[in-house]
Formats: structure tokens, C-alpha cells, sequence
């Protein structure tokens, strides 16, 4: 068994969109595929992977780095004899070889955007919806048969006005989501309460908002939004400050008793576990994001579970980043609680499988083998021009 081919190519997911950071008019994304010399139902494996939004596509450090180590292997050092498949931790290895610890930057995109590929093979030749795999090999063959999810949402775009907001919110009700996210932040802090009463009116409730400030804050303007957001009791107020300054989101803590999120640009185990070292972080109720295809893929992923284990966090903690079929799959597989949904946003790589609605929030997966790629036909049908 063999890895024949892995190829990358870079796909536009531009739109007029803004969060209060960026806007995401040049947005790219990285597809991989890594094909393979094994033949199922008459055709060979082919794994794919691509990277979430919000960071680029990693086309460069593929091509220069990290393909190449995968071509120049061994195949031999690739393969998981025990299991007759390949081996996500050694091609992790690999990748990584000759790479020096922290700075962690951007190749964890690279490499993550890879092992999502490899997982994806992984479960192809197995046989198995990736969810199952990972519930059979980590958690005892328990996977959760739904998951929980949010719809995410609430951009700032131009002549985007309350009744515009209020109409997407309700139409994500009407698909079945429970809980809504929006924006805050680009906008000074009385025009966003005004923005984030219009969508009260339609959600009905706090506990039915999260929103989302990108890293936006400094410290006091942190505080004066947490003041005037308490009494709404939202669902969640994510990313307040700088994602690294650790210090910030611990002194934010006494100023807001209610939960908080953050992690989605934490790429690794390391920088994961300062966070909850040192960043003041609530295990009873507050939520962490860690994306997997940001951050070094699934291989990292349960590193980082296992850090968050002995540090005495439950899983059920974790609702990923990133709104993908990937983290879908964990999360049901290994037991999260819940995944991020862009029912609008970033097409055809937001959503989940074709005919799986949201029912009271949550989602069911597909049952072919694989993350699922080819059961959403939009997705697909871009994917696989990657090998053309
Ligand atoms: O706007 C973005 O960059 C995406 C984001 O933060 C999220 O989905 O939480
Ligand atoms: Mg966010």
C-alpha cells in the first residue's frame, strides 16, 4: 500500500463579508487530495482535505515543503501495519521532519489541511464513516449519533442594515438551528448593542446568541463590552482579545460571569495548554474552539484532548472552529460538544452532507466511508477538480 500522488491546488472562497479584523474579499483555501494505490469498489482511495477560512491557503509551504517530504518517503514508513492502512501519525512525522518546535504560524494550516486528507483515505479504506473509526480506535466504538450545532453568521457587509440581519437569523431558525452567532466589534459599542437587540427580537432569548469579536478588544474596551453584554445573558462572548494574549482573557474573567469562547487561532497543543495555564479560562462553563485543520490536523487534535484531559476539562467543552465535515466527525466521533455551522457563509465548503437537515439543532452524519466529501455534491464537484 502506497501514496501514488498528493496534490494541492488553491481555490477562491471570496466574499464581501467583514468581521471586525478582516474582511474577506481575497480569501483562499487550499484543497489536497492524496491518492492512493487502493482499490475500492474498482477504483483506487483518494483522501481530501482542504483548510478552514479565516486563514489562507497554504499552496507555498505545500508545494516547497511539506508534499514533497511525503513524496521523497519511504512508503514503507507511511503505512499502519497493525491495521493494514496508512498511518496518520507517521505521515505526521514526516511532514514534520526537520521542522523546529513553536512559531507555530502558518504551516500548521499545511500540515492539518494534509492529515485531514489522510484521515479521509484513512477511513475510506477502512470501510468506515470517519466518525466511526475514531469512536471504534479512541473511544471504546462510542460515537455520538448527532451533534450539536450553531449557526454562524451575523457579518458585517455594506448596506447591511438591522431588518437584513434579523431576516438571515430567522431564516437560520427556520433550518433548525437553536442558537445563532453574529459579529461585534467593527462597529462602536452602541450600534452593535442596537445590532445585537434587533436579533433578540428574533431568537427570543440570550441563551439562543454567541457573539464574536474576533480578537478585536483591548483590554477596557474588553471590559466595557462585557458590562454591557451581561445582563443578555448570551450564549457565549467569543474572542475578545488578541488570541495570545493570555493575560487579557484572564483579566476579563472576573468582569464576565458569564461564558466565554476561544482558541479558534491556537494552532497547537503548546499554545492550547497556555491558554488554559494562563488565561483564566472557566472549565464549568466556558467553551474552546480549536480547529483541527488550522492547527496541525487530528494527529494534533488528540494531543491536544489529551492535554485537555489532564489539565481536567471534559471534551464536551470543545466546539470547534471552522463549520467543516471534518470537525463534525470528530466531535461525534470522539465526543465534543458540538460543532461551529455556516449555513451561508464560505460555500461550497461550509454545511454538512446533502439531506441531513438540523433538527432542534442538531445534526446527524452520513454513513459512507470517508469524512463525507462526496456526499455533499456542491463540495464534491470542486474537490475533484483538483486531479483534473
Ligand atoms: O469570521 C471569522 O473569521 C470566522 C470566525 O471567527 C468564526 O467562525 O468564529
Ligand atoms: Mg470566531
Amino acid at each position: 500500500m502506497r501514496i501514488t500522488d498528493v496534490r494541492e491546488k488553491t481555490f477562491s472562497i471570496a466574499s464581501p463579508i467583514a468581521n471586525a479584523y478582516i474582511d474577506f474579499s481575497k480569501m483562499t483555501c487550499s484543497v489536497v487530495a492524496v491518492v492512493t494505490d487502493v482499490i475500492r469498489d474498482g477504483k483506487p482511495v483518494i483522501g481530501y482535505g482542504f483548510n478552514s477560512n479565516g486563514r489562507y491557503g497554504a499552496g507555498g509551504l505545500l508545494r516547497d515543503r511539506f508534499l514533497p517530504r511525503l513524496r521523497e518517503a519511504d512508503p514503507k514508513t507511511l503505512i499502519d501495519e497493525a491495521n493494514d492502512n496508512l498511518d496518520p501519525f507517521r505521515i505526521w512525522k514526516t511532514m514534520m521532519s526537520n521542522e523546529k518546535p513553536g512559531g507555530h504560524g502558518e504551516r500548521s494550516v499545511a500540515v492539518g489541511t494534509v492529515d485531514m486528507a489522510v484521515w479521509d483515505a484513512v477511513a475510506k479504506i477502512a470501510g468506515q464513516p470517519l466518525y466511526r473509526l475514531l469512536a471504534d480506535r479512541y473511544r471504546d466504538g462510542q460515537a455520538d449519533d448527532k451533534v450539536w450545532v450553531y449557526a454562524a453568521g451575523g457579518y458585517y457587509y455594506p448596506g447591511k442594515d438591522h431588518k437584513a440581519l434579523q431576516a438571515e437569523m430567522q431564516s437560520y431558525l427556520d433550518r433548525g438551528y437553536r442558537v445563532v452567532k453574529m459579529k461585534i466589534g467593527a462597529v462602536p459599542l452602541e450600534e452593535d448593542l442596537s445590532r445585537i437587540e434587533a436579533v433578540l427580537k428574533i431568537v427570543g432569548d440570550g441563551s439562543r446568541l454567541a457573539v464574536d469579536a474576533n480578537g478585536r478588544f483591548d483590554l477596557p474596551t474588553a471590559i466595557a463590552y462585557a458590562k454591557a453584554l451581561r445582563p443578555y445573558g448570551l450564549f457565549w462572548y467569543e474572542e475578545a482579545g488578541d488570541p495570545l494574549d493570555y493575560a487579557l482573557q484572564a483579566e476579563l474573567a472576573p468582569h464576565y460571569a458569564n461564558p466565554m469562547a476561544t482558541g479558534e487561532n491556537l494552532f497547537s497543543h503548546q499554545d492550547a495548554r497556555n491558554l488554559l495555564r494562563y488565561g483564566g479560562m472557566r472549565s464549568d462553563r466556558d467553551w474552546l474552539q480549536f480547529d483541527c485543520a488550522l492547527s496541525y490536523g487530528l494527529v494534533e487534535y488528540l494531543r491536544t484532548l489529551d492535554m485537555l484531559k489532564a489539565q481536567g476539562w471534559s471534551s464536551r467543552r470543545l466546539v470547534p472552529h471552522g463549520g467543516h465535515q471534518m470537525s463534525l466527525n470528530i466531535a461525534a466521533g470522539l465526543h465534543l460538544g458540538g460543532n461551529e455551522s455556516y449555513p451561508d457563509v464560505f460555500k461550497p465548503f461550509c454545511g454538512f452532507a446533502d439531506g441531513i437537515a438540523v433538527e432542534n439543532g442538531y445534526v446527524g452524519l452520513p454513513q459512507a466511508p470517508g469524512v463525507g466529501f462526496e456526499e455533499k455534491s456542491e463540495l464534491f464537484s470542486v474537490m475533484k477538480t483538483i486531479l483534473d
